[in-house]
């Protein structure tokens, strides 16, 4: 578990983490959001120890990071991928990293194996690719069998399988009951791996919410119905939180029933249907809505256009 209480870094008069308080549960995936500039490698950083906190505090299972006497075994951490000598194999490196806590050399195989670089293991780590370096900084996050792994935009610089194999590899953690927390940019690619987000603009927390509570919050989904006998399924589907909009004679827009129980009770009335889909929400431009404010960097034209993900 980590917890963070009312977490501030300042430099000079610039405060880069701004009284942030969160919990990172065992057993759940915990996206870090924000965007470019918000303060989440600097969150990080703190809580591994690599920067003081300017007031408040963070521990990592109950004390700060600097006092646990095998930290690599509390959480694993991969913040700089390619903060490896160049020179070494990434058998090599793993092996220095075991070294300093009694690791065996199995499990260095172990890890290697895990994160798909078995054929590149004696490879000089100054010749690895990005992704390659996502998957040698992963591996060595993994080393210590931490009950923690804290992985900042572990997906960047992976192609799609590299993207794939992370979201099955951090859910899996989290099933075998480890908190897990990764930091992101993006928020769809968050919503398919977290169940919990703690979203940040400016140092300041935003939201601290669940994955559904979020999709929730952004507008519900809805689901597009279309059908030969519009008008009769309108009325058959109605309900007290139902609502009901239609944009074209033949197409309905739903909300307050989901696909499987506006299809049971089309069938349930002989209404046929041809097109039944659940809308998805455009997680990103809610999340755009709510850091909009936040944003440092704004890109020319400033305002982005709201659309359908
Ligand atoms: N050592 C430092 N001295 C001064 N300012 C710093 C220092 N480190 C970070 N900052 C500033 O703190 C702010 C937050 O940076 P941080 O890297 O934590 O954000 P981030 O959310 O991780 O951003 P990104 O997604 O771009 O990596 C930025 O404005 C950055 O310029």
């Amino acid at each position: 578990m980590i917890e963070a209480r009312e977490l501030t870094k300042r430099y000079g008069d610039k405060t880069v983490v701004d009284h942030l308080s969160f919990t990172v549960k065992p057993g759940e995936v915990t996206g870090f959001l924000g965007p470019n500039g918000a303060g989440k490698s600097t969150t990080m950083r703190m809580i591994i120890g690599l920067d003081s906190p300017t007031e408040g505090s963070v521990t990592v299972n109950g004390r700060s990071y600097a006092r646990h006497a095998a930290p690599l075994q509390e959480i694993g951490t991969l913040l700089e991928a390619k903060s490896v000598h160049p020179g070494r194999t990434a058998v090599n490196h793993l092996m220095a990293l075991a070294h300093t806590h009694g690791i065996p050399r199995r499990r260095v195989e172990e890890v290697i194996e895990l994160a798909g670089l078995t054929s590149v293991a004696g490879k000089r780590v100054g010749a690895f690719s990005l992704g390659m370096g996502q998957r040698l900084g992963i591996a060595a996050a993994l080393l210590g069998d931490p009950g923690i792994v804290m992985l900042d935009e572990p997906v960047n610089g992976l192609d799609p399988e590299g993207v794939l194999w992370v979201r099955n590899l951090l859910r899996s953690l989290a099933e075998e009951g480890r908190a897990v927390m990764l930091s992101s940019h993006l928020m769809s690619e968050t919503a398919l791996i977290a169940d919990h987000l703690v979203i940040i603009g400016r140092g300041r927390l935003l939201a601290d919410t669940t994955v559904d509570d979020f999709v929730q919050d952004a507008g519900g989904a809805g689901v597009k119905v279309a059908s030969t006998e519009a008008r009769r399924l309108r009325s058959v589907l109605a309900g007290p939180d139902v609502t009901i909009s239609s944009s074209t004679d033949e197409e309905l827009l739903v909300t307050g029933r989901d696909a499987r129980e506006i299809g049971a009770i089309a069938a349930q009335h002989g209404v046929p249907l041809y097109e039944l889909t659940p809308q998805s929400v455009s997680l990103e431009a809610a999340f755009m809505d709510l850091t909009r404010d936040a944003v440092e960097y704004h890109s020319a034209p400033a305002d982005t256009e709201r659309k359908a993900a």
